[in-house]
């Protein structure tokens, strides 16, 4: 398979160090339209054929390799099927955008505490639903945040303008933080993102590369992050599938594919890369 059109000459730079040094290097995908395509309900995502296998092919040779998510991790770990599945037995899922993290290995998830006010807020969500004439918008209560999703409502645009802002006062109003993503707007603790939860998975790995694949705007914290640590000489890939229409995360890519099945075609090159190397 042919090297993917990489943009920009410091993704380049990030592609040739990890084919050079794929013990150094981080792999890791978003999972909601970067492995999976969206769907209607959040409940039926499923990723696109040969995912996985891409995956734990790139496993065999590469430091480690990662899902960072906003499901809750033991959810990305059940949709994704990755648990048992052959060449993913060091993967690590990252949930919550980092506050939880399951380790395939021993199947165990650690988390960061969850604040109190995710309480408070899943106890107001309804009547503020009713008080803004939404009372159908589907809430994906995910334990420590709530999703409040317009996918599925006549008008998914506009009912998530009506939102927006009463749903950022509750989100404020008990210290917790607004996540703007694709015909969803989550209630969800501060103080993390996937900028963090890719900060602290390269301390831990001593990674001097990383290639992430993203789609929405909560993946632009992991694009910014590794931008800025490319200041610090680490070697980074940012890919972005169009699933979401994100344009702030494809303007800033190195590779922008169309779609989950794009994503595909960029680990297989880069396995293929590796192997041939
Ligand atoms: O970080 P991710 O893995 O991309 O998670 C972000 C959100 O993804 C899910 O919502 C999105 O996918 C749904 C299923 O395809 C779709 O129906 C919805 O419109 C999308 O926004 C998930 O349901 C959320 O909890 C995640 O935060």
């Amino acid at each position: 398979m042919s090297t993917p059109v990489l943009q920009t000459a410091a993704g380049r730079e990030g592609w040739e160090a990890i084919v050079a040094d794929p013990a150094g290097a981080v792999i890791a995908s978003d999972f909601d339209g970067v492995l999976s395509p969206l769907v209607e309900d959040p409940a039926m995502s499923r990723p696109v054929a040969g995912a996985l296998d891409a995956l734990a092919r790139l496993a065999r040779s590469v430091g480690q390799v990662a899902i960072v998510t906003g499901r809750p991790a033991l959810v990305a770990t059940e949709l994704s099927g990755v648990t048992g599945h052959p060449g993913l037995g060091r993967l690590v899922v990252l949930g919550h955008y980092g506050l939880e993290r399951w380790e395939a290995s021993t199947g165990a998830v650690t988390s960061d505490p969850v604040p109190s006010g995710v309480a408070v807020a899943r106890e107001k969500l309804p009547d503020l639903l009713r008080e803004v004439g939404l009372p159908d918008a589907f809430v994906e209560d995910k334990g420590s945040s709530l999703a409040v999703h317009t996918r599925r409502l006549p008008e998914p645009e506009l009912a998530l303008e009506v939102l927006r802002t009463p749903l950022t006062e509750l989100a404020e109003s008990v210290d917790l933080r607004l996540e703007p993503g694709n015909l969803v707007l989550e209630i969800r603790p501060p103080g993390i993102d996937k900028g963090v939860a890719l900060r602290r998975l390269i301390d831990s790995t001593g990674a001097r590369s990383v290639l992430y694949a993203g789609d929405d705007l909560g993946d632009l914290a992991a694009f910014q992050a590794l931008d800025e640590l490319r200041g610090d000489g680490l070697y980074a890939v940012l890919v972005a599938a169009r699933s979401s229409g994100a344009t702030a995360l494809t303007d800033a890519a190195d590779i922008v594919v169309d779609d989950p099945a794009g994503v595909v075609t960029v680990l297989t090159a880069l396995s293929d890369a590796i192997a041939t190397r």
